[in-house]
């Protein structure tokens, strides 16, 4: 996995949660963005599906359109982070070539990828919006193929899929909170 180097960054970290539609990013997300906001941290969270239903409503779901999605949504992550605030992304982004494209706008010192490893199998017997069940080629999540991310392309992998929803919270929460504790010394 990835070590994130240890300089202090001149902007705020971003922390961007990835997985399968269904993975748990926007449980996750939503439950550590609030407990931030509790300790006195500037937190905005971008969540892909409220991006897709605004500032990307433009966009369809090819791969080229998803690049697209993603460089606004780093953009945006980046301008927040270089105003002290914390930013949490929560966005599938299931190519590897989409993850290099935010890595050219992100500096790397601030970045940090967290992985919502759950398989296709579990995500569709969750499936909490039903999104599984459409037609192939009508907003199936499976019309783009999931391209897993190697173990060195990752800070934290979060087993979602075999852990309890509090425990995956609380190991993202804590790799976090470690984070920004080191940052403010
Ligand atoms: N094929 C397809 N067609 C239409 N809609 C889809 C499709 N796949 C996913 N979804 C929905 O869009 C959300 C994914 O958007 P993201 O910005 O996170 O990622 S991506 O750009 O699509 O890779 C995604 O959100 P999550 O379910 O939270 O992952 C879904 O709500
Ligand atoms: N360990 C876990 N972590 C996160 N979510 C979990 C976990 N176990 C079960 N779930 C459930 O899986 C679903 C994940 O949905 P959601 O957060 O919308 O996923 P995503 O944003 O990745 O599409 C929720 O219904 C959540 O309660």
């Amino acid at each position: 996995m990835k070590h994130t180097e240890q300089e202090p960054s001149a902007i705020s970290p971003v922390y961007w949660f990835f997985g399968r539609s269904g993975a748990g990013k926007s449980t996750l997300t939503t439950w550590i963005a609030t407990r931030l906001r509790q300790e006195g941290h500037a937190v905005l969270l971008i969540d892909g599906d409220q991006v897709r239903r605004g500032l990307c409503k433009d966009l369809e779901f090819d791969p080229s359109s998803r690049l697209e999605n993603h460089r606004r949504v780093a953009e945006v992550a980046t301008l927040a982070a270089s105003q002290n605030i914390v930013v949490l992304v929560a966005t599938m982004a299931p190519l590897a070539s989409i993850r290099r494209s935010v890595e050219k706008i992100i500096p790397s010192a601030a970045l940090h990828w967290i992985f919502l490893d759950a398989s296709l199998r579990s995500c569709i017997k969750r499936d909490p919006k039903a999104l599984y069940k459409r037609a192939p080629g009508e907003g199936n999540p499976q019309d783009c193929e999931y391209e897993v991310p190697q173990p060195q392309e990752i800070h934290l992998l979060v087993p979602t899929e075999t852990l309890a929803q509090n425990v995956c919270a609380d190991i993202a929460y804590r790799y976090l909170s470690n984070r920004l504790a080191a940052r403010s010394i």
